[in-house]
């Protein structure tokens, strides 16, 4: 590693960290050395070294091993001596060399009626041969297992024809990857292997958006592959048409095959999940025991990401190991607090407004407004639907904050929306968007 490729991940991280927390805690760290795994990072005060080794080391290290590099600690010196360091990367990183977690396989997934689509796609590119839609694009919010999916195509793949060459990296890699090609005036030999692959399968592609030589060459790749008949298979947080400052001529490419979207996980999906991980907790320790209606409030109360879902399981199983004892409801507040607060996150009305008046390009203040033309009356009223289905609010609150209408205009809005979705196909495909997307 050096102090050039450390800039490149600082420049990953300043994406997962937020501009403020970069420019105050990421960007005065030089780079030292990187030895026996342990990499070394100069910052400007004790203060920010400990800081920095307390909550960012994992980001860095992820962002350390994006770019190809292996380090599974981080240390911070100011001066000569070292002023903090993080303990070990947990096991968490049991990938294989070329990357795919030995989890992720279509074994592992549970099936629900949010990602099911999703599913019968990604098998179907697992099962190998043609394949109608290339390619595929699956998208969706943060970990609702577009990477699993993706992942599990490729290990299916291998399975069954060891000699299928299938690439699977994530955008950022690949840029890393053609930097350091540029770097070593080695083009030719990059665009050659991306272009031998059978299969190649690009994870979190919106991080190229930008960026504009790296797109570049991910079109060409792109273009050579889908042209030579191999199958390419992507993923990204939102839509094709929703990642912007993208060249248009790549997003309409990126359309052309089948894109599928992950929904946020149902109740159902989520209990199966909960329930798939138990048990697995429990191949390893079959006294871990969690009380009747422990799985059941937890699948009603988390509803961010599946993500969350595995910790809380991974925290209930670490935490039975020290009480050795059933895992009761009441005690799940004092076990989880954290993890169940940040599934509190409530839905504003001013959230719901504002998505309503992006769907349909209206402003804000029509919302609030007392125009009764159609164009403006009917978003403003499925903006009211939403608020009551999706916030506690009452029918006088909701109608204070649409522009201090009275109560009964709110009821009559709902229930002229939910006359509407039985009749109105365009208008029920409306309302369960808008729903998706305020839920996820
Ligand atoms: N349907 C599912 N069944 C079992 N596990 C799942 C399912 N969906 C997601 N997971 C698990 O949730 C975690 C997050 O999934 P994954 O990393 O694939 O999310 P993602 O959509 O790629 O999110 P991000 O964009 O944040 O990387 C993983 O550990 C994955 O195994």
């Amino acid at each position: 590693m050096t102090g050039e490729t450390w800039d490149l991940v600082k420049s990953g991280i300043e994406r997962d960290v937020g501009a403020n927390n970069f420019a105050t805690w990421i960007k005065p760290l030089q780079f030292r050395s990187l030895d026996d795994r342990t990499l070394s990072l100069a910052s400007p005060t004790d203060f920010i070294g400990r800081w920095v080794v307390q909550n960012f080391s994992d980001i860095i290290l992820r962002h350390v091993d994006a770019a190809g590099i292996r380090a599974s600690r981080v240390i911070c010196t100011a001066g000569a001596a070292p002023v903090a360091e993080s303990a070990p990367a947990s096991p968490v990183r049991s990938r294989t060399e070329d990357g795919l977690d030995p989890r992720f396989t279509f074994d592992s997934f549970v099936v629900g009626k949010s990602n099911e689509l999703a599913h019968a796609a990604a098998r179907r590119v697992g099962e190998g041969g043609p394949v109608s839609f290339n390619p595929l694009f699956l998208h969706g919010g943060v970990g609702l297992g577009k990477t699993h999916l993706m992942q599990a195509i490729a290990w299916q793949l291998r399975e069954r024809d060891p000699g299928c060459r299938v690439l699977f990296l994530s955008a950022e890699q690949f840029m890393y990857r053609f930097v350091q090609a540029l770097r070593e005036q080695s083009t030719m030999s990059f665009k050659e292997m991306f272009r031998s692959v059978d299969v190649l399968l690009v994870d979190d592609v919106q991080f190229i958006a930008g960026k504009e030589s790296t797109q570049e060459e991910f079109f060409h790749t792109f273009n050579a592959l889908v042209d030579n008949g191999k199958q390419v298979v992507i993923s990204a947080d939102r839509s094709p048409s929703d990642i912007s400052d993208v060249q248009e001529r790549i997003t309409s490419r990126l359309h052309s095959g089948l894109v599928v979207d992950l929904h946020p996980a149902d109740y159902e999906l989520r209990l199966g999940i909960l329930m798939h991980r138990y048990e697995q907790c429990r191949e390893e320790a079959p006294d871990f025991i969690l009380a009747d209606g422990v799985i059941e409030f937890l699948a009603g109360r988390i509803n961010t990401s599946i993500r969350v879902l595995e910790s809380v399981m991974t925290r209930l199983f670490h935490y039975w190991g020290l009480v050795r004892r059933e895992i009761r409801v009441e005690q799940l507040p004092d076990v989880l607090g954290d993890l169940l607060r940040a599934s509190e996150r409530k839905l504003t009305i001013d959230e719901i407004m504002k998505k309503v008046c992006d769907h349909y390009s209206l402003r804000m203040s029509d919302m609030t407004s007392a125009r009764r033309s159609r164009s403006v009356a009917r978003p403003r009223q499925m903006a009211m639907y939403l608020a009551k289905k999706l916030t506690p609010r009452s029918y006088p609150e909701i109608g204070r904050k649409f522009g201090g209408k009275d109560h009964t205009t709110v009821l009559y809005a709902v229930r002229k929306i939910e006359e509407l979705i039985q009749s109105d196909p365009q208008l029920a495909e409306d309302a369960q968007l808008l729903q998706r997307r305020l839920e996820s």
